[in-house]
């Protein structure tokens, strides 16, 4: 569903540039549960926003669906990403004066479209809070909103949901409950999901994990345990 091909991106902030991903080749199939890791600064939220099209690489391909992001210009790319592409943030990004039915709206609205209500509504029930389309973010548990902004992400059943540390801000029983509900939408709905995560326990909800160091893809681990994850993190930290 989306591969990326020899991808590569610089940094030029400081004097010397940094490599964030050092050509990076890898295939998320329809379907399938993907866990990013590695040490802080390998290039794990620089390839979710380049595979997301959020960033363009400077030199490789991203394709979601077949469709080249590169050959796109920017108000096709914008359009792919609404239509096509749900991104969730450790913050959760819900705006505070918005209830959850119209958070979870505003995907229809920024497309110039009435928000469809039976499309949000389920959205909402998909994410166990059909009780709570009126309430506003400030009205909600961390891990609500993190469902909310789930559901924002849904509402146009993109082709793919990334999430980077969609746990990161939560405690650790609203955590789960947030991996359950992305572990449940691969199992029952074929929802194609790439989380970045520095915690093994939510990598372990995953089909996959990929380990990036230094911005290479270095390792992967298939039907991962927590325990066998934290050890190649703690291999991959000590190798540094
Ligand atoms: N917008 C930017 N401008 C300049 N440098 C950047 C930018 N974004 C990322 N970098 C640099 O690129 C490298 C990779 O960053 P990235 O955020 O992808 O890493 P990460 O693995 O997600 O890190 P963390 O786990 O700490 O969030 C880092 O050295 C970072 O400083």
């Amino acid at each position: 569903m989306v591969s990326l091909e020899q991808v590569e991106r610089s940094y030029t902030t400081g004097p010397e540039p940094v490599r964030a991903l050092r050509g990076v080749s890898v295939g998320f199939e329809r379907g399938s549960f993907t866990a990013v890791m590695g040490p802080s600064g390998s290039g794990k939220s620089t390839l979710l926003q380049c595979a997301a099209g959020l960033d363009r690489p400077d030199a490789g391909a991203v394709r979601i669906d077949g469709v080249d992001l590169g050959a796109l210009d920017e108000k096709r790319l914008t359009e792919l990403r609404r239509d096509h592409v749900g991104f969730v943030f450790q913050q959760f990004n819900l705006l505070a004066a918005l209830t959850a039915e119209q958070n979870v709206g505003l995907p229809f609205r920024l497309a110039g479209r009435r928000p469809d209500r039976a499309a949000v509504r389920a959205a909402l029930e998909q994410v166990g809070l059909g009780e709570r389309l009126t309430h506003l973010p400030s009205q909600l548990s961390g891990g609500q909103q993190q469902r909310v902004a789930i559901a924002r992400a849904l509402v146009t059943r993109p082709k793919v949901l990334f999430a980077d540390e969609p746990t990161g801000a939560l405690d650790s029983s609203s955590g789960r409950a947030v991996l359950r509900l992305l572990r449940g939408l691969v199992d029952e709905a074929a929802q194609t999901t790439v989380m970045v995560t520095h915690d093994p326990t939510a990598a372990a909800h995953a089909d996959r994990v990929l380990f990036l160091a230094d911005g290479r893809l270095v390792d992967e681990l298939a039907a991962p345990s927590a325990e066998a994850v934290a050890a190649r993190m703690t291999a991959l930290e000590t190798a540094k």
